[in-house]
């Protein structure tokens, strides 16, 4: 796998274009407007830059990687491609069109077609294609550069050489750690660490503790990187909604349930980091 695809430069899709480059694959990455495009673009060189500060990268590496990335808003020019990585909102409409298109037009029927949703069924988007057995989950973590993990998600469609080629690419290539979910609602790690995101929520909700103690807690008490609120301004609050909301949907399950302050907060606009403002508002 040489050409590599990648739908939506978001947070994670820009992350996972910029993992992809630097292991030295071609890729094009496709987002719906030139604004999108542009702010993946700069988010990647932003990323590269500091690196290249921190002197893990020179700064002729980062002019060849930037230089051998492509944007587009086209994504009939993803037709080459040996896997294409969507990383689109967390709207499985949304994801269920963009594998419809991707169908349309990738055209080696060896490719593989892989989503980095964090909670949604694969199979889902395996029948919105006329090629379900290519279809397999890839989840990269946030932010997609320093995180090793990639869990593989194989769908009860997917065919076991659909996995073996991306699992070896996760680890021969992108140099990742990999895990094999099943397509069950938040596979094996959002399945832990999203209602722990939202008790962190309904703590704070409640009144009984600062969003700095509740961080701070965690930092100090269980060695976590971030505290719990701040990880949900890094994932964005509109994505940990999106994912609440589906697993919840069909689960049931009321560690899963929205807490009214997230839905709020999202309402406003406050989707976090990469909005500028979330539950803290000290982002520049
Ligand atoms: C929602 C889902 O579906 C699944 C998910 O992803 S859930 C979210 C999972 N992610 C986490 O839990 C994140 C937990 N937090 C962390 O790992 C760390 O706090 C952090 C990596 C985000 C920042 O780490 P930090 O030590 O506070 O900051 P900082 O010193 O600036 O960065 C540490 C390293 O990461 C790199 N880094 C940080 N943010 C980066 C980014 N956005 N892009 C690229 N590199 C980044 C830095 O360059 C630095 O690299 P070196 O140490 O090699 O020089
Ligand atoms: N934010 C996180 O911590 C993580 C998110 N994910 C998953 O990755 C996916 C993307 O999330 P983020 O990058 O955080 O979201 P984001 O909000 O940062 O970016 C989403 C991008 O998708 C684009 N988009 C929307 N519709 C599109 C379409 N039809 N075609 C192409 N692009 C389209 C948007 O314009 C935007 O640039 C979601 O499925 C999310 O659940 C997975 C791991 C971690």
């Amino acid at each position: 796998m040489q050409l590599i695809g990648v739908v939506g430069c978001g947070l994670m899709g820009s992350g996972i274009a910029e993992v992809a480059a630097k292991a030295g694959l071609d890729v094009i990455v496709r987002d719906i407007n030139e604004q999108a495009v542009d702010a993946g673009r700069a988010r990647i060189g932003k990323s590269l830059n500091r690196a290249v500060e921190r002197g893990k990268l020179t700064a002729e590496r980062r002019d060849a990687v930037l230089s051998s990335l492509r944007f587009t808003t086209d994504i009939s020019e993803l037709a080459d491609r040996d896997l294409v990585i969507e990383a689109a909102s967390e709207n499985e409409e949304i994801k269920k069109s963009v594998f419809a298109d991707l169908d349309a037009v990738v055209t080696k029927p060896d490719a593989v077609l892989a989503s980095n949703t964090s909670s949604m069924p694969i199979v889902r988007f395996a029948k919105a294609t006329s090629r379900p057995e290519r279809v397999v989950g890839m989840h990269f973590f946030n932010p997609a550069p320093v995180q090793p993990l990639v869990e593989i998600v194989s769908s009860v469609l997917t065919a076991p050489d659909v996995v073996d080629a991306v699992r070896s690419l996760a680890e021969d290539v992108l140099g990742k750690v990999t895990i094999s979910a099943q397509d069950r609602p938040g596979f094996i790690v959002n399945a832990l660490l999203v209602p722990y995101l939202l008790s962190a929520i309904r703590m704070y909700e409640s009144g009984a503790a600062s969003l700095e103690d509740i961080d701070a807690g965690m930092v100090n008490g269980c060695a976590h990187p971030m505290g719990p609120m701040r990880l949900n301004d890094l994932v964005g609050l509109d994505t940990t909604l999106a994912i609440a909301k589906s697993v919840h949907a069909e689960t049931g399950d009321p560690a899963y349930a929205p807490p009214v302050l997230l839905s709020r907060m999202v309402d406003a606009g406050f989707h976090g980091k990469k909005a500028g403002r979330g539950f803290y508002n000290d982002y520049s």
